[in-house]
């Protein structure tokens, strides 16, 4: 399966620059072969969090419409990031995923909310668990940013079947060794992939950390970007994923009853 990642740097506040950016890259990138594109975390917005109810009020589902319009153009399947959702009175950080139909095969509300950015001030958490999805057959998963520290979740997914998870993201470079730490943590106690898109630049007074990267299911890196803005091509192979995880077989050795509920 062949993926493209985007680590972009956004226009806070701006959702048509940053759907001119996406578009632009992706005809500049485009090739017949790709199967899956990865964006980043609400890449229409940025964190404009004292805008965003007015932002919302407009963009939200003009950006989900977006990206359906995108895949079908492209005729490619999109880890669309996420993208502020207004609904009632609350505000979802919500990764959408749009098949080349351009059909909407799964949603994931950011359930973890970040104390550090006031996010729990601006946004609600989802409130559902999380959930599997298939694109060509295959179980996926997908978090957003501050997810990536409970592992718990991924768990969840991973005893779901997903043989790749993918991590949406505006982590800072004050924590990078954390993104770098725990994303190929994931990998490894999982035995799947890892698929990432951070962002990268400077915008409101935050450095962020870029590094968006693909692990495989032992926790080597097939490919990582560093600052720069660009794009990560690499084949998956699934069939790695079953010998990981026939040769350490982790997920028949679980004794769950054993384990405490937290
Ligand atoms: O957990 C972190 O250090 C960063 C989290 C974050 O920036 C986010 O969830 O947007």
């Amino acid at each position: 399966m062949n993926y493209l990642v985007f680590q972009m740097e956004l226009e806070v506040g701006k959702p048509e620059e940053n759907r001119r950016i996406i578009e632009s890259w992706l005809e500049a990138n485009y090739s017949d072969d790709l199967d899956v594109i990865v964006l980043p975390e609400m890449w229409s917005t940025g964190y404009a969090l004292e805008e965003l109810r007015e932002i919302c009020k407009v963009d939200g589902n003009q950006s989900i419409e977006f990206l359906q319009s995108l895949a079908k153009k492209f005729n490619v399947n999109l880890i669309g990031g996420s993208i502020a959702v207004l609904e009632g009175k609350d505000i979802y950080n919500r990764a959408v995923v749009v098949n080349r139909m351009g059909e909407i095969v799964h949603v994931y509300d950011k359930m973890h909310l970040v104390p550090m950015l006031n996010e729990p001030k601006f946004l609600t958490g989802g409130h559902n668990q999380v959930e599997v999805f298939e694109l060509e057959g295959v179980k996926m998963g997908v978090i957003i940013c501050y997810d990536l520290r409970f592992p718990e979740i991924i768990r969840d997914l991973a005893l779901q079947g997903i043989q790749v998870l993918h991590i949406v993201a505006e982590w800072p470079l004050a924590r990078e060794t954390h993104w770098n730490t725990l994303i190929r943590a994931r990998a490894i106690e999982n035995q799947m992939y890892v698929v990432s898109s951070n962002v990268t630049g400077i915008k409101l007074g935050v450095v962020f950390a870029g590094c968006s990267q693909i692990v495989d299911p032992w926790g080597d890196i097939v490919q990582k970007l560093d600052q720069e803005v660009g794009e990560i091509r690499a084949t998956l192979d699934f069939e790695k994923v079953l010998q990981i995880r026939r040769e350490v077989p982790i997920f028949e050795t679980r004794v769950p009853e054993k384990y405490r509920k937290l």
